[in-house]
């Protein structure tokens, strides 16, 4: 049976507890620990997920090329000093075809976080006012809507989990979620990168897709996307089949990350996820929902906790992170801040 990615509406999680709301909470953990896949609508700030209010964040890839390589990366440019947050751009060699912007608290002024020395709390690289007005002030906007959603999520989970729901509210005061802006252009025949490799390409319904996105689970606690209406992306099911995931106006997308599932022990899954080529260039808009940096994640108190050795958020997250195409060659710039227990 191919089972569905099921659309909850969460509005109840936004109000008092309710039969409504623990009908949500069942509905939300059933995925969770299920599918790991699920789409979400009815919350505050879903007037976010229409074409033209998308738009307005996805303005910034209109912008000449002279002012976006401002905002790259140092692993791209070696006289910028950003090295986790800003610009990566397209890479045509690599499986994943896309270009963007990864954004950190500081765009929503949320952060308190400022003065550290730690990569994963710099500051992000952004277009300036006269370059795209009014830009900044909705990024700003869309994180902090996507912070609520994210917060409701995770109260949810708790409760879900039978937890009491504030038992993760600590480790996200100044969290450090990212938001990701992407663009996924049309391949460029011409690249000289031989794109029928079983790397760069993919049966689906009897028809060659390359692939644009590389398989890969993300690492961090709840993922929000926002897709543009244009499909390709997919997810891996129980039964290890590749399905659909929809990318219907008015819902986000929502995925559990590495970190959730080891917290649990596994009662979250990390679903596996990659983008097809659609037939037309594609835009999306994830929102990595994180802890602080510093937070200390040990097992939670419930019986069927497996016993792992507690580990710092920034730690993990570095290791993991590091490992994709836009932050390669960057892992030796951050040394642990806790050494491991041998
Ligand atoms: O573009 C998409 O739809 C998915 C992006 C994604 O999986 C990611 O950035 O982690
Ligand atoms: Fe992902």
């Amino acid at each position: 049976m191919t089972q569905d990615i099921e659309t909850i509406g969460i509005a109840d999680l936004f109000g008092p507890p309710s039969p409504a709301r623990d009908r949500t909470d069942a509905r939300i953990m059933a995925a969770a620990s299920g599918i790991g896949f699920m789409a979400v609508r009815d919350f505050p700030g879903d007037a976010w997920l229409t074409p033209d209010n998308r738009g307005r964040l996805l303005r910034i890839f209109a912008l000449p090329d002279t002012e976006k390589q401002k905002l790259l990366r140092w692993n791209f440019d070696r006289t910028r000093k950003n090295v986790y947050r800003g610009w990566f751009p397209l890479q045509p060699k690599a499986v994943s075809y896309k270009e963007g912007i990864d954004m950190g608290p500081d765009i929503a002024d949320t952060a308190g976080i400022s003065g550290s020395d730690d990569p994963l709390c710099e500051p992000t690289p952004l277009p300036t006012e006269d370059a795209l007005p009014g830009w900044r002030a909705a990024a700003a906007d869309y994180y902090r809507a996507m912070e609520t959603v994210g917060n409701a999520l995770m109260r949810s989970i708790a409760r879900g989990l039978g937890l009491p729901e504030t038992i993760f509210d600590p480790y996200f005061e100044h969290g450090i979620s990212t938001l990701r802006l992407i663009r996924y252009p049309l391949r460029d025949a011409n690249a000289g990168v031989d794109i029928s490799g079983p790397d760069f390409s993919v049966i689906h319904k009897g028809e060659t897709r390359a692939i644009i996105g590389r398989e890969h689970a993300d690492s961090g606690f709840v993922t929000l996307l926002a897709q543009d209406g244009v499909e390709g992306l997919q997810a891996k099911n129980l039964a290890g089949e590749w399905i659909d995931v929809p990318p219907a106006n008015g819902t986000l997308a929502v995925n559990f990350g590495q970190l959730l599932e080891r917290w649990t022990g596994g009662g979250v899954r990390a679903t596996r996820h990659r983008v097809i080529a659609p037939k037309t260039i594609r835009f999306s808009i994830p929102f990595f929902y994180e802890p602080r940096v510093d937070a200390e994640i040990a097992p939670l108190p419930m019986s069927s906790a497996e016993a792992f050795e507690p580990f710092l958020y920034g730690d993990y997250l570095w290791e993991s992170a590091t490992n994709f195409v836009e932050m390669s060659g960057i892992k030796h710039l951050r040394q642990p801040r806790r050494a491991k227990v041998s």
